[in-house]
Parts: C-alpha cells; sequence; structure tokens
C-alpha cells in the first residue's frame, strides 16, 4: 500500500502483574514487560524497519516500550512525540483495585455488565481517591487535558472519541508527509485507531484483545484505507 504504519501495545506492567486496573495510573513495565519490549524490538530490527517520528502516551509503562525498541533496533534519536490522547483509558474508581477487590465491592452482575459495554462508564475517581491527586497533578499533563476536561472515567467509547482526533490532525498528516511511523501505546487507545481503520462494530472491537509487545503493521492505500490489516511481526 501507499502509506504503512507499525503499532505496538506496550509489555506487561507491574499492575497488570497483580490484575489491577491501572488507567491513567503511572505503573511501571514488569521485568517481564521489559523483555516483551526487548524482543518487539528485536522483530523490528530483524524486519528492518526504520521510522522517521515515534508516537507514545504519556504513560512511563509506553514510554519505556518505545525507548527500548527504538535502541534495540539501532535507531535510538528517532523523534518521540507524547500525547495524553495516546493514554490508556481512564478506569475512574475502579483503578488500583483487583480483580476480587472490584467484585467485592460493586458484585459479580456490574463487572459483568461493565466487561461487555462499549458505552457504559466506570464509577469516577473522585478528589480523596488514592490516585487523584498524583493523576490529575501530574506535570505530564501541563499540554492537556485541561483541568475542565480532564477525565475522572472513561468507557470505551470515550476513549476512543479522544483517541481519534490524535489520529486524525497529527498521524495522518505525516503520513501524507512520507513519514514512516511507529506508535506505542496501550490496548484500548490502539482499540480505538484499528476499530478507526478496519471499521469494525462496537462488538468486534471489544472482543479484540491486541496481543502486548508484539508489533504489527497496517498498509494503507491511498485513502488510508486498510490493503494489510494487523499483520504481526514474526507471524
Ligand atoms: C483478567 C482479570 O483479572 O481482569 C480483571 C482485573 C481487575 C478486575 C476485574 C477483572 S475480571 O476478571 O473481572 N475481568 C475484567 C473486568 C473488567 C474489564 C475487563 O476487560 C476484564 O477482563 C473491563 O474492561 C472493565 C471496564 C470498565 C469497568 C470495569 C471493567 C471490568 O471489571
Amino acid at each position: 500500500g501507499k502509506y504503512r504504519i507499525v503499532m505496538v501495545r506496550h509489555g506487561e506492567s507491574e499492575w497488570n502483574q497483580k490484575n489491577q486496573f491501572c488507567g491513567w495510573f503511572d505503573s511501571a513495565l514488569s521485568e517481564k514487560g521489559i523483555a516483551e519490549a526487548q524482543a518487539a524490538g528485536k522483530a523490528i530490527k530483524d524486519a528492518g524497519l526504520k521510522f522517521d517520528v515515534a508516537h507514545t502516551s504519556v504513560l512511563t509503562r509506553a514510554n519505556i516500550t518505545l525507548d527500548t525498541i527504538l535502541k534495540e533496533s539501532g535507531q535510538p534519536d528517532v523523534p518521540v512525540n507524547k500525547s495524553w490522547r495516546l493514554n490508556e483509558r481512564h478506569y475512574g474508581g475502579l483503578t488500583g483495585l483487583n480483580k476480587a477487590e472490584t467484585a467485592a465491592k460493586y458484585g459479580e452482575e456490574q463487572v459483568k455488565i461493565w466487561r461487555r459495554s462499549f458505552n457504559t462508564p466506570p464509577p469516577p475517581m473522585e478528589p480523596g481517591h488514592p490516585y487523584y491527586d498524583v493523576i490529575v497533578k501530574d506535570p505530564r499533563y501541563a499540554n492537556g487535558p485541561s483541568q475542565e476536561e480532564f477525565p475522572q472515567f472513561e468507557s470505551l467509547e470515550l476513549t476512543i472519541k479522544r483517541t481519534l482526533p490524535y489520529w486524525n490532525d497529527v498521524i495522518i498528516p505525516q503520513l501524507k508527509e512520507g513519514k514512516q511511523i511507529i506508535i506505542a501505546a496501550h490496548g484500548n487507545s490502539l482499540r480505538g485507531i484499528v476499530k478507526h481503520l478496519d471499521n469494525l462494530s462496537e462488538d468486534e472491537i471489544m472482543a479484540l484483545n491486541l496481543p502486548t509487545g508484539i508489533p504489527f503493521v497496517y498498509e494503507l492505500d491511498e485513502n488510508f484505507k486498510p490493503v494489510v490489516s494487523m499483520k504481526f511481526l514474526g507471524d
């Protein structure tokens, strides 16, 4: 196709390891997550993929995944653009809870509803929540979102709604300039891009769980329609 773009979901974080909702909390990569990022870098190197620019969220687990990939593939100086719009979904008041705590606090039925809902949000993260201040006051959000539009929770629908402007207003123009791009982001922000590219339904995108640390390639035609969808490296 006329255009090609590489994307990768960051590796396991320390909170993933404990089955805790992470969302906008800045959890580090676990040892396994670091190893996944190194393997991703090797796959990129073996595929001979070179980039002019890289995009990622403002969350460390995605940033380190990207840095590791760029270093492992011998291109440490690729300029990196960070945006909150590529952040993971904000799990609101569930942030930090694990499976048992979530079920204990809200009941299995509510969890089942949340799991299969595209537009039902989790409860808000209110001031006083253990992670409210560390997230809302993080200087990384100096360039947005503004205090008024700062999310206290996100449904998958809301996550996709704030990720797609980045695709349309930043990525597409750079593709048009002929730039080779890699995006290192999160399961739900990448779902937004994939749903848009492949015109997937709400149910189809909710059924898609992108694997961590395995880069995938899209080849797009002149209208940015996929001619190759989600080709995983190493396949
Ligand atoms: C694999 C796993 O243990 O997932 C966890 C982790 C923390 C809490 C609950 C669970 S669970 O086993 O109930 N599974 C589980 C639970 C949930 C979700 C989900 O995708 C999922 O897989 C959501 O997307 C989700 C989205 C928005 C609110 C709640 C949930 C939720 O409660």
